[in-house]
């Protein structure tokens, strides 16, 4: 499912909530955080009109916010005017990309002409921008505000008792940077849960009984995810069909994973999510409770051979994206999300107090795991262990084949007894008879 890196080098993140007064701006501060320190100066100017002031009065957060003050902000000139504010405490929309886009000449904003470099994060904040650049498509002010908060306190209790999970790294064993547990629908799931199937090596021990308002939220996400599959198949997809191997059937949630991440630093490392369970091609349906954090995708580049030498390189040779995670926002991670990107949640230099959550975030990820990917129908290795799922990421030969290995090089204190066998599934995504192992 994950892995658990956490990443030393820090990033501010936007913050357009009302924070506490900020601290006074450093020069060579990124534009998103001047732009949040403005925005927290000034909560009721648009971020679009912020940007302008900021940019006009060449980054100085001082003099742009003076300028505001002094009601000379008539340096907008694509939105109506700073008047035209959004106070009602949701996310507000950075328009960044279009507007460099438009400015570049009088053709349509081609969003493809935007290109991240090795070593760069370009900071996404507007929906269209996110469905255009990344595998993901994001709805703010997703449930109602009621439901939201309702779903948030109850999960902020069952918080109380996560744990970090453990897992082993090479030759050691690591916790994750935040805690999380995870939810399925009956008793006899739980039970299944815990000797039928493995993650990063291991059994759950802390599974639970989804809870009365993760019942209650689940059909609006349901819908929602389905009509985004539906909308970026036929916008997005090459001719718009869907992919190979992806399942025509509707998307149905039947587990969550929940995670907390309590105060800046908590986050989750680069990783795709495992396949194992959800078979190729799956969707995730990601909603964000709390505290905003970033949410960092990039696309994984394989090396040319097999020499260990990079070509172009497979550590982030096309930058990062980062997309704001908003408190009440749906995150559909899509078809080519997990095959082709990883993604991660990375640790804050700052984060804005929510006023129910503090500082905690609230993630949960609703996944359908596929009757057909029971460990039951999927082959063993010579240990006797149901095998992991993975993808050929990193070599360009072979690259986004999947095939099974052994889980067991990922238990402390076992060693893995190198089984391989390339997976084989039909175009929908089910695993072709041949390789079925039915010994259980
Ligand atoms: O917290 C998030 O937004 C993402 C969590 C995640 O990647 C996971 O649970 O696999
Ligand atoms: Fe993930």
């Amino acid at each position: 499912m994950k892995a658990f890196l956490a990443r030393s080098k820090r990033k501010p993140s936007p913050e357009t909530a009302i924070p506490p007064p900020p601290p006074p701006p450093e020069n060579d501060e990124p534009t998103e955080y001047k732009l949040a320190l403005l925005s927290s100066l000034h909560p009721t100017v648009d971020q679009e009109a912020l940007l302008d002031v900021l940019l006009a009065h060449d980054g100085s957060v001082q003099q742009a916010s003076a300028s505001l003050q002094a009601g000379l902000s008539n340096t907008s000139s694509g939105s109506n005017s700073s008047s035209n504010s959004k106070s009602t405490g949701a996310a507000t929309h950075q328009q960044s990309l279009k507007r460099y886009a438009l400015a570049q000449g009088p053709a349509s904003p081609t969003k493809k002409r935007i290109k991240t470099r090795r070593g760069t994060t370009l900071h996404l904040y507007d929906p269209e921008d996110v469905a255009e650049h990344t595998p993901c498509t994001i709805i703010h002010n997703f449930l109602p505000a009621q439901t939201a908060n309702d779903l948030l306190r109850e999960l902020l209790g069952e918080a109380t008792s996560f744990e970090k999970i453990s897992f082993k790294l090479f030759d050691n064993v690591v916790a994750s940077p935040h805690t999380s547990g995870f939810y399925v629908e009956s008793y006899d799931e739980m039970q299944a849960q815990k000797t039928d199937y493995l993650y990063n090596g291991a059994r759950l021990s802390d599974v639970r009984r989804i809870t009365p308002q993760l019942v209650h939220v689940k059909p609006a996400v349901q819908e929602a995810v389905n009509k985004e599959i539906q909308h970026r198949i036929a916008t997005r997809y090459p001719h718009g069909k869907k992919l190979k191997h992806q399942s025509p059937k509707p998307w149905v949630p039947n587990s969550a994973f929940v995670n907390c991440y309590d105060g800046a630093q908590q986050s989750v490392g680069w990783h795709s999510d495992q396949l194992t369970y959800l078979g190729p091609r799956a969707v995730i349906g990601s909603l964000s409770l709390g505290v905003a954090r970033e949410f960092r995708v990039r696309r994984i580049s394989p090396r040319e051979d097999d020499d260990g030498k990079l070509q172009d390189g497979d550590i982030d040779p096309a930058g990062q994206i980062s997309i704001y995670l908003p408190h009440n926002s749906l995150l559909v991670m899509h078809a080519e999300m997990q095959e082709e990107w990883k993604h991660c949640v990375t640790p804050a230099a700052s984060i804005t107090p929510h006023p129910i959550a503090g500082n905690k975030r609230i993630n949960v990820t609703y996944r359908d795991y596929r009757a057909n990917m029971h460990p039951r129908f999927t082959p063993r290795c010579t240990c006797g262990v149901a095998c992991v799922l993975r993808v050929v990421q990193r070599k360009k030969e072979n690259f986004g084949k999947y095939f099974w290995m052994c889980h067991a090089g990922n238990i402390p204190g076992k060693e893995s007894c190198s089984f391989f066998q390339w997976a084989d599934f039909d175009d929908d995504g089910n695993p072709r008879p041949r390789q079925v192992n039915q010994t259980k």
